[in-house]
Protein backbone atom coordinates (compact mmCIF):
# COMPACT_ATOMS: atom_id res chain seq x y z
CA UNK A 1 0.00 0.00 0.00
CA UNK A 2 1.26 3.50 -0.83
CA UNK A 3 1.35 6.46 1.21
CA UNK A 4 -2.00 8.08 1.98
CA UNK A 5 -3.28 10.52 -1.18
CA UNK A 6 -5.18 13.63 0.08
CA UNK A 7 -7.91 14.85 -2.00
CA UNK A 8 -9.80 19.00 -0.74
CA UNK A 9 -12.75 19.04 -1.98
CA UNK A 10 -13.23 21.99 -3.10
CA UNK A 11 -17.42 21.89 -2.71
CA UNK A 12 -15.83 23.53 0.85
CA UNK A 13 -14.36 26.51 -0.73
CA UNK A 14 -15.00 29.82 -1.34
CA UNK A 15 -16.36 30.06 -4.71
CA UNK A 16 -15.71 33.64 -4.70
CA UNK A 17 -12.35 33.22 -4.84
CA UNK A 18 -11.95 29.50 -6.46
CA UNK A 19 -8.79 29.74 -8.37
CA UNK A 20 -6.98 31.19 -5.33
CA UNK A 21 -8.33 28.23 -2.83
CA UNK A 22 -7.16 25.84 -5.20
CA UNK A 23 -3.92 27.15 -5.12
CA UNK A 24 -3.71 27.28 -1.99
CA UNK A 25 -4.86 23.89 -1.19
CA UNK A 26 -1.98 23.15 -3.99
CA UNK A 27 0.87 24.82 -1.74
CA UNK A 28 -0.59 23.60 1.71
CA UNK A 29 0.06 19.70 0.16
CA UNK A 30 -3.13 18.51 -1.40
CA UNK A 31 -2.38 15.30 -3.62
CA UNK A 32 -5.17 15.64 -5.87
CA UNK A 33 -7.87 17.82 -5.96
CA UNK A 34 -11.47 16.58 -5.72
CA UNK A 35 -14.59 18.04 -7.17
CA UNK A 36 -17.52 17.27 -6.85
CA UNK A 37 -20.48 17.35 -9.05
CA UNK A 38 -23.69 17.12 -8.49
CA UNK A 39 -26.98 17.14 -10.83
CA UNK A 40 -29.70 18.31 -8.58
CA UNK A 41 -31.60 14.77 -9.52
CA UNK A 42 -29.26 11.79 -8.74
CA UNK A 43 -28.59 13.81 -5.54
CA UNK A 44 -30.78 17.02 -3.88
CA UNK A 45 -27.54 19.35 -4.73
CA UNK A 46 -26.13 21.51 -7.52
CA UNK A 47 -22.66 21.94 -7.16
CA UNK A 48 -21.08 22.99 -10.84
CA UNK A 49 -20.31 21.64 -14.04
CA UNK A 50 -17.34 20.90 -16.37
CA UNK A 51 -16.67 25.18 -17.51
CA UNK A 52 -16.47 25.51 -13.50
CA UNK A 53 -13.56 23.06 -13.45
CA UNK A 54 -12.05 23.97 -16.49
CA UNK A 55 -11.43 27.46 -15.44
CA UNK A 56 -9.49 26.48 -12.66
CA UNK A 57 -7.54 23.84 -14.22
CA UNK A 58 -4.82 26.47 -15.47
CA UNK A 59 -3.70 26.92 -11.78
CA UNK A 60 -2.06 23.67 -10.66
CA UNK A 61 -0.57 20.87 -12.09
CA UNK A 62 -2.37 18.51 -9.45
CA UNK A 63 -4.38 15.58 -10.71
CA UNK A 64 -8.22 16.39 -10.57
CA UNK A 65 -10.16 13.69 -8.82
CA UNK A 66 -13.43 14.05 -10.28
CA UNK A 67 -16.59 12.83 -8.13
CA UNK A 68 -19.93 12.80 -10.64
CA UNK A 69 -22.91 12.47 -9.03
CA UNK A 70 -25.14 12.64 -12.01
CA UNK A 71 -27.63 10.46 -13.64
CA UNK A 72 -27.58 9.29 -16.15
CA UNK A 73 -23.89 10.50 -16.52
CA UNK A 74 -22.69 8.81 -20.08
CA UNK A 75 -23.96 11.83 -22.04
CA UNK A 76 -21.11 14.33 -19.65
CA UNK A 77 -18.26 12.19 -19.50
CA UNK A 78 -16.54 13.81 -22.59
CA UNK A 79 -17.06 16.98 -21.33
CA UNK A 80 -14.43 16.08 -18.08
CA UNK A 81 -11.86 14.36 -19.88
CA UNK A 82 -11.99 17.82 -21.77
CA UNK A 83 -12.34 20.07 -19.18
CA UNK A 84 -8.95 17.94 -17.27
CA UNK A 85 -10.13 15.49 -15.55
CA UNK A 86 -7.43 13.05 -14.86
CA UNK A 87 -9.46 10.04 -12.79
CA UNK A 88 -13.49 10.48 -13.00
CA UNK A 89 -15.64 8.74 -11.13
CA UNK A 90 -19.40 7.20 -11.45
CA UNK A 91 -21.87 5.91 -9.15
CA UNK A 92 -22.64 2.45 -9.20
CA UNK A 93 -25.97 3.50 -8.41
CA UNK A 94 -26.31 6.07 -11.10
CA UNK A 95 -26.63 3.58 -14.08
CA UNK A 96 -28.30 2.39 -16.31
CA UNK A 97 -24.83 0.72 -17.62
CA UNK A 98 -22.12 1.08 -15.20
CA UNK A 99 -19.83 -1.53 -17.72
CA UNK A 100 -20.42 0.74 -20.71
CA UNK A 101 -20.15 4.18 -18.60
CA UNK A 102 -16.40 2.50 -17.25
CA UNK A 103 -15.23 1.46 -20.68
CA UNK A 104 -16.05 4.96 -21.95
CA UNK A 105 -13.58 6.33 -19.68
CA UNK A 106 -11.14 4.00 -20.30
CA UNK A 107 -11.54 4.92 -23.81
CA UNK A 108 -11.19 8.15 -23.50
CA UNK A 109 -7.95 7.87 -21.59
CA UNK A 110 -8.42 8.56 -18.12
CA UNK A 111 -8.76 6.95 -15.11
CA UNK A 112 -12.05 5.16 -14.14
CA UNK A 113 -13.05 5.01 -10.42
CA UNK A 114 -16.11 3.51 -9.33
CA UNK A 115 -18.19 5.23 -6.23
CA UNK A 116 -20.38 3.26 -3.95
CA UNK A 117 -23.13 4.90 -1.58
CA UNK A 118 -23.19 3.90 1.79
CA UNK A 119 -26.12 1.15 1.32
CA UNK A 120 -24.52 -0.23 -1.77
CA UNK A 121 -22.59 -3.56 -0.57
CA UNK A 122 -18.78 -3.67 -1.97
CA UNK A 123 -19.80 -7.44 -3.47
CA UNK A 124 -21.30 -5.16 -6.05
CA UNK A 125 -17.78 -4.80 -7.73
CA UNK A 126 -17.32 -8.29 -7.79
CA UNK A 127 -17.43 -8.05 -12.03
CA UNK A 128 -16.04 -3.98 -12.16
CA UNK A 129 -12.55 -4.44 -10.37
CA UNK A 130 -10.98 -5.96 -13.02
CA UNK A 131 -11.53 -2.41 -14.97
CA UNK A 132 -11.40 0.11 -12.61
CA UNK A 133 -8.18 2.38 -11.38
CA UNK A 134 -9.92 3.76 -8.17
CA UNK A 135 -12.73 2.51 -5.89
CA UNK A 136 -14.67 5.45 -4.10
CA UNK A 137 -16.41 4.47 -0.70
CA UNK A 138 -19.09 7.29 0.44
CA UNK A 139 -19.29 7.47 4.32
CA UNK A 140 -22.19 9.99 3.93
CA UNK A 141 -24.87 9.80 1.78
CA UNK A 142 -23.72 12.12 -1.37
CA UNK A 143 -25.04 15.31 -2.23
CA UNK A 144 -24.53 17.56 0.79
CA UNK A 145 -20.67 18.73 2.37
CA UNK A 146 -20.64 19.09 5.93
CA UNK A 147 -22.00 15.72 7.14
CA UNK A 148 -21.17 13.57 10.17
CA UNK A 149 -19.12 9.89 9.13
CA UNK A 150 -21.21 6.40 9.35
CA UNK A 151 -19.07 4.27 11.25
CA UNK A 152 -20.33 1.30 9.11
CA UNK A 153 -18.40 1.84 5.89
CA UNK A 154 -15.03 1.30 7.76
CA UNK A 155 -16.12 -3.10 7.47
CA UNK A 156 -16.99 -2.32 3.76
CA UNK A 157 -13.48 -0.29 3.61
CA UNK A 158 -12.18 -3.18 5.03
CA UNK A 159 -13.78 -5.93 2.84
CA UNK A 160 -12.47 -3.96 -0.50
CA UNK A 161 -8.93 -3.47 0.66
CA UNK A 162 -9.08 -7.65 0.92
CA UNK A 163 -10.78 -7.74 -2.46
CA UNK A 164 -8.25 -4.88 -3.90
CA UNK A 165 -5.87 -7.31 -2.17
CA UNK A 166 -6.69 -10.45 -4.13
CA UNK A 167 -7.25 -9.07 -7.46
CA UNK A 168 -3.18 -8.17 -7.84
CA UNK A 169 -4.12 -4.87 -9.24
CA UNK A 170 -2.93 -1.65 -8.43
CA UNK A 171 -6.60 -0.01 -7.73
CA UNK A 172 -6.79 3.50 -5.35
CA UNK A 173 -9.11 2.86 -2.10
CA UNK A 174 -10.50 6.27 -1.60
CA UNK A 175 -13.08 7.63 1.29
CA UNK A 176 -15.24 10.32 1.03
CA UNK A 177 -17.14 12.27 3.22
CA UNK A 178 -17.35 13.40 7.36
CA UNK A 179 -13.87 12.71 7.15
CA UNK A 180 -11.87 14.43 9.65
CA UNK A 181 -8.31 13.50 11.27
CA UNK A 182 -9.72 10.95 13.61
CA UNK A 183 -11.77 9.24 10.70
CA UNK A 184 -8.84 9.24 8.60
CA UNK A 185 -7.00 7.72 11.30
CA UNK A 186 -9.65 4.12 11.37
CA UNK A 187 -9.99 4.52 7.64
CA UNK A 188 -6.28 4.38 6.80
CA UNK A 189 -6.21 1.47 9.22
CA UNK A 190 -8.69 -0.04 7.53
CA UNK A 191 -7.08 -0.31 4.49
CA UNK A 192 -7.82 3.21 2.59
CA UNK A 193 -5.06 5.15 0.54
CA UNK A 194 -6.66 7.81 -0.51
CA UNK A 195 -8.86 10.43 1.42
CA UNK A 196 -11.25 13.29 0.29
CA UNK A 197 -12.00 15.62 3.14
CA UNK A 198 -14.09 19.11 2.57
CA UNK A 199 -14.73 20.67 5.64
CA UNK A 200 -11.97 19.84 7.70
CA UNK A 201 -9.34 21.09 5.03
CA UNK A 202 -10.93 24.53 4.54
CA UNK A 203 -11.49 24.91 8.17
CA UNK A 204 -10.11 27.94 10.10
CA UNK A 205 -9.14 29.78 6.27
CA UNK A 206 -5.82 29.32 4.00
CA UNK A 207 -3.52 29.55 7.23
CA UNK A 208 -4.87 26.70 8.32
CA UNK A 209 -4.85 24.02 5.26
CA UNK A 210 -1.23 22.79 5.32
CA UNK A 211 -1.87 21.82 9.08
CA UNK A 212 -4.97 21.05 8.58
CA UNK A 213 -4.02 18.48 5.36
CA UNK A 214 -0.81 17.12 7.60
CA UNK A 215 -3.40 16.12 10.75
CA UNK A 216 -5.11 13.63 7.83
CA UNK A 217 -2.01 12.63 6.95
CA UNK A 218 -1.50 11.59 10.74
O1 LIG B 1 -18.94 13.89 -2.34
C1 LIG B 1 -19.15 14.65 -1.44
C2 LIG B 1 -20.53 14.87 -0.94
O2 LIG B 1 -21.41 14.18 -1.75
C3 LIG B 1 -18.00 15.42 -0.83
O3 LIG B 1 -16.80 15.06 -1.48
C4 LIG B 1 -17.83 15.17 0.64
O4 LIG B 1 -18.99 15.36 1.36
C5 LIG B 1 -16.67 15.99 1.22
O5 LIG B 1 -17.09 16.94 2.10
P1 LIG B 1 -16.96 16.79 3.71
O6 LIG B 1 -15.53 16.47 3.99
O7 LIG B 1 -17.36 18.14 4.16
O8 LIG B 1 -17.88 15.70 4.12
FE1 LIG C 1 -16.99 13.71 -3.38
Amino acid sequence: MQPVRIAPSILSADFAKLGGEVRAIDAAGADWIHIDVMDGHFVPNISFGPAVMKSVRGVTTKPFDVHLMIAPVDAYLDAFAEAGADCITVHYEAGPHIHRSLQHIKSLGKRAGIVICPGTPAKMLDYLLDMVDLVLVMSVNPGFGGQSFIPSQLKKIAAIRNMIDKSGRAIDLEVDGGVDAEWAKRCIEAGADALVAGTSVFRGGPDHYAANIAALRG
